[in-house]
């Protein structure tokens, strides 16, 4: 029986299934035990300091950051919940340089991989800011074996499934099964989640765009130029004023951007040699994109559509604009307009607003 005249998780997975005769039920058991992960995790999170989960694990990750109490616990429910059901040939995390293979011995293979990052936003959980879990599930090219590394390498267009779980001021979890975007609310009376947002449709048109603006040195020209004339407001080319935000949790602002549009960038920059973006294409940038296009939205590398690209590693970084569609055009437009050092942007210049000579 709906709750509210609202359909339960269960009850949305279960008819999506109908639309696939063949289908065995595995997707959606996979789907369950996600679920309950974020459940679990949601709980730790509330729990805050009263949980003893706080603070540093004093340990790094694959990628060199330091770990959270939660990073790793997440981590933790994450491979739980997820190992025994069968369902998986193999998981990739943040957390974890290698592959994970459940026991053997204990769980079979199944016919899905799952991709996550357990806790993302991790820098915001001392300060009871909200975070998030991200998770893509796609399929194991050998079923019911153990899944190679190589296996997971395979572009977001590929993707069956994905979704997260935000641990806002209510807990709510968005997924897409390639037929649209729909957002879940927690009640966590009866440990359920309620369709609360069914068909989420991104606008094509904002005035919010989210940039962290302390790399603004960083940037290519065209991101500079972009940027710059969001600031010049009414009297700029845009003629209109913009607002700004920059929660530095990717849920989080994915999850503002589903509600009420806007457009995000963590661009390819300069900051590190060597690397494309901060962001992570396989866990991160891949299940968000799947789930700002099927809510009518555009996801790019800042040059081209961000899930036709073909993974080089499992914890590869990437450059990521996602959003509006006209917003995420235009940026995609003045990267091809604007090679590398043409752009002389007055609020980038030695006496700008982002000065970036002394
Ligand atoms: O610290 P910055 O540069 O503002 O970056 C923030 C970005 O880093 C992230 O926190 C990375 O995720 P993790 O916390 O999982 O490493 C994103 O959620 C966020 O968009
Ligand atoms: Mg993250
Ligand atoms: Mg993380």
């Amino acid at each position: 029986m709906p709750i509210a005249g609202k359909a339960t998780l269960t009850q949305y997975i279960i008819e999506e299934r109908r639309r696939h005769p063949g289908a065995t039920g595995a997707l959606n058991a996979l789907i369950t035990d996600v679920s309950l992960a974020c459940k679990a995790i949601s709980r730790k999170v509330a729990l805050g300091a009263l949980g003893d989960v706080l603070g540093s694990a004093s340990t790094q990750n694959v990628q060199g950051e330091e770990q959270k109490t939660l990073d790793v616990l997440s981590n933790d429910m994450f491979l739980r919940a997820n190992e025994w059901g069968g369902h998986v040939a193999g998981m990739v995390s943040e957390e974890m340089e290698e592959p994970y293979l459940p026991p053997q011995q204990q769980y079979p293979r199944g016919k899905y991989l799952l991709l996550f990052d357990p806790l993302d936003g991790s820098s915001n959980i001392d300060v009871n800011v909200a975070v998030g879990s991200i998770f893509s599930i796609l399929r194991a090219p050998t079923p019911e074996a153990d899944a190679k590394p190589e296996d997971f390498l395979q572009p977001g267009t590929e993707q069956v499934g994905a979704g997260y779980a935000i641990y806002g001021p209510s807990t709510m979890l968005v997924l897409t099964l390639g037929n649209g975007t729909h957002a879940f609310t927690l009640d966590p009376q009866l440990g359920e989640w309620v369709l609360s947002h069914p068909n989420l449709s991104i606008p094509r048109q904002t005035s919010e765009f989210a940039i962290n603006a302390s790399n603004s040195r960083f940037w290519e020209p065209a991101v500079k130029r972009y940027v710059d004339e969001c600031l010049a407001g009414k009297e700029g080319p845009r003629g209109i004023d913009f607002n700004m935000r920059w929660i530095a949790s990717l849920v989080a602002e994915t999850h503002r951007i589903l509600m009420r549009g806007g457009v995000f960038m963590y661009p390819r920059d300069s900051k590190e040699a060597g690397r494309d973006g901060r962001l992570r294409l396989l866990y991160e940038a891949n299940p968000i994109s799947f789930l700002i296009e099927q809510a009518g939205g555009m996801a790019s590398t800042g040059r081209r559509r961000l899930m036709a690209v073909e993974p080089e590693s499992i914890h590869q970084r990437i450059g990521f604009v996602f959003g509006s569609s006209d917003e995420v055009a235009r940026v995609e437009a003045y990267h091809s307009e604007e090679p590398q050092d043409t752009y002389q942007a007055p609020l980038f210049g030695k006496r700008g607003l982002f000065a970036t000579a002394a």
